[in-house]
């Protein structure tokens, strides 16, 4: 039996206002807990509804472009205060819709309140410079003006921090903004805009329009009326993307994939070592792209990290992320059910030895929901497919190495290179380490994930299309750079 614990039906937020979309057709968003639990149901839209999104934008940008950053800012400091207000109302969606669990919601959720405030301060931080012209009697300098219209597209595992990470900064710069947030979690894109909504941004600044990935993701990015596209989600999505905002010829953004490894040195400290493989792995049910995958291990201390590891994962705690005492929540989505337990499948037909987990968990009330095991693979090689590509769940592939010269190649071997950790206690390995590992965000002695706002991230290799986000490196993509020379 369906049980639907809210029947509302969120709609598109196109020029202040929420509109049905022209097609008549909605969608249902499940919870991943219990897929017979429906918490909402969002617009099915059209290429017209895009339309008139980004049609609204284009116009609301004239003004909006023209305001000071400060102005832009009370805004952002306003959209912050009310999300501040709704923590409880746009995590309980997040939770319900893609299944982090309820803490790790608001954690996201309060993260998304602080880049909202880190924005809107930059409304008063310098955005250019003088540069000496050769002419004694001119003055040169640099200034930033925005692109336009930016379409942003998101994916579902920070359904409010990605969103926010790319709106905030588009918005500070004199951007409007057209959001297609992933349809697994529609609904808590839309609780987020209706955060910008009451805070009174004005009519057509931020758009929202969702749908399909095909119709209205790359209706945007194919759209001549937007002039700038940030991507986070697949490669495979993210390179058609690439490629029709590369023939329109607009400035574009892509982070994807990671195949994130963590090393443990012979000196690290285990216990230290253990707790955060298993945050950066399994928090999230490992669907971070920044989530450590690979679990390379120094032969000195690999059979006592593995036994320490498997004595940790064992105390992991699967169920609703609603409820207290759930460590670790469902994956977001059959789909990703399907896919993770396939990859569990192939690690196991490829030879590699299965140590923990590997099951789809329905005892306990769980069978309506898509919970796995935690699972932690050994005797994992680098030819593996486990040891290859992006499993985006709860899965931990040990490797063993001689030295760390073995462990850093190793590590490299992939065509990804998001993040990376090391742990341990030496500043020679520690050195290496930061200096050869290809890998935008490497992390010694902490977990994989974590990303911190005010710092640029973004990937190396395949992980990204070598731009970065967040920090005060958000300007380089949202604004192009003026140079101006004066004489009297
Ligand atoms: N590097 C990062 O910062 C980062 C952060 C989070 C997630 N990710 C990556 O995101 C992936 C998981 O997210 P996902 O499953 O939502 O990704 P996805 O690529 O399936 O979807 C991302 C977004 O693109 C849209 N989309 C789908 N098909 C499209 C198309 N043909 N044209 C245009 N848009 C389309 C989707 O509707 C969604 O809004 C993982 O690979 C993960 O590593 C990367
Ligand atoms: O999923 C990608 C973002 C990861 C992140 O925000 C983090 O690790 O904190």
């Amino acid at each position: 039996m369906t049980i639907q614990t809210e029947t509302k039906t969120y709609l598109n937020y196109i020029n202040g206002e929420w509109k049905a979309s022209d097609t008549g057709k909605t969608s249902d968003s499940f919870n991943p807990s219990n897929s017979q639990e429906i918490l909402g149901s969002f617009q099915m839209s059209s290429a017209n509804d895009l339309d008139e999104a980004v049609n609204a934008a284009k116009e609301a940008q004239k003004t909006w472009r023209k305001l000071s950053g400060a102005a832009r800012g009370d805004f952002l400091f306003k959209v912050a205060a009310v999300l501040e207000e709704k923590t409880a109302y746009v995590a309980e969606a997040m939770t319900k819709e893609m299944g982090k669990t309820f803490a790790e919601a608001k954690g996201e959720t309060a993260r998304g309140i602080a880049i909202l405030r880190y924005y809107a301060g930059e409304g008063m931080r310098p955005v250019g410079d003088v540069i000496p012209s050769s002419d004694s009697e001119a003055l040169m300098f640099t200034n930033r003006t925005p692109l336009g219209v930016v379409g942003v597209i998101t994916p579902w595992n920070f359904p409010v921090a990605i969103p926010i990470w790319k709106m905030a900064p588009a918005l500070i710069y004199g951007n409007a903004v057209v959001l297609k947030p992933a349809s697994d979690t529609a609904v808590t894109a839309a609780r987020v805009v209706e955060c910008f909504h009451e805070a009174g941004l004005p009519a057509g600044v931020l758009n929202m329009v969702t749908g399909s990935g095909s119709v209205i993701g790359q209706g945007l990015a194919e759209h001549p009326g937007v002039d700038g596209i940030t991507f986070t989600g697949s490669n495979a999505v993210g390179k058609q993307i690439g490629r029709a905002a590369l023939d329109r010829g607009i400035k574009y953004q892509l982070e994807m994939g990671g195949k994130n490894p963590v090393i443990v040195a012979d000196d690290a400290d285990l216990d230290l070592a253990v707790a955060a493989t298993i945050s950066g792995g399994l928090k999230s049910t490992g669907q971070k792209c920044t989530a450590t995958s690979r679990v390379i291990v120094q032969q000195g201390v690999y059979e006592k990290f593995r036994e320490k590891l498997l004595q940790k994962v064992a105390e992991i705690t699967v169920g609703n992320g609603m409820e207290e005492g759930s460590w670790m929540g469902p994956v977001a989505s059959k789909n990703q059910l399907e896919n993770v337990l396939s990859y569990i499948e192939k690690g196991k037909a490829e030879g590699a030895e299965l140590v923990h987990g590997g099951n789809r968990v329905t005892s306990n009330g769980l069978g309506d929901g898509y919970f796995i095991e935690p699972t932690v693979f050994d005797q994992v090689t680098a030819e593996m497919t486990i040891a290859r590509e992006e499993i985006f769940g709860p899965v931990l592939a040990l490797m063993k190495v001689e030295t760390l010269e073995q462990a850093i190649e190793l590590a490299n071997d992939s065509e990804y290179g998001l993040s990376a950790s090391i742990f341990t206690t030496n500043i020679g390995n520690m050195l290496e380490f930061i200096n050869d590992m290809e890998a935008g965000l490497v992390r010694v002695n902490a977990e994989s994930a974590g990303v911190e706002l005010q710092a640029p991230f973004g990937g190396m290799k395949q992980s990204s299309s070598h731009s970065r986000e967040q920090g005060r490196a958000a300007i380089e993509f949202f604004t192009s750079i003026k140079t101006i020379f004066i004489k009297k």
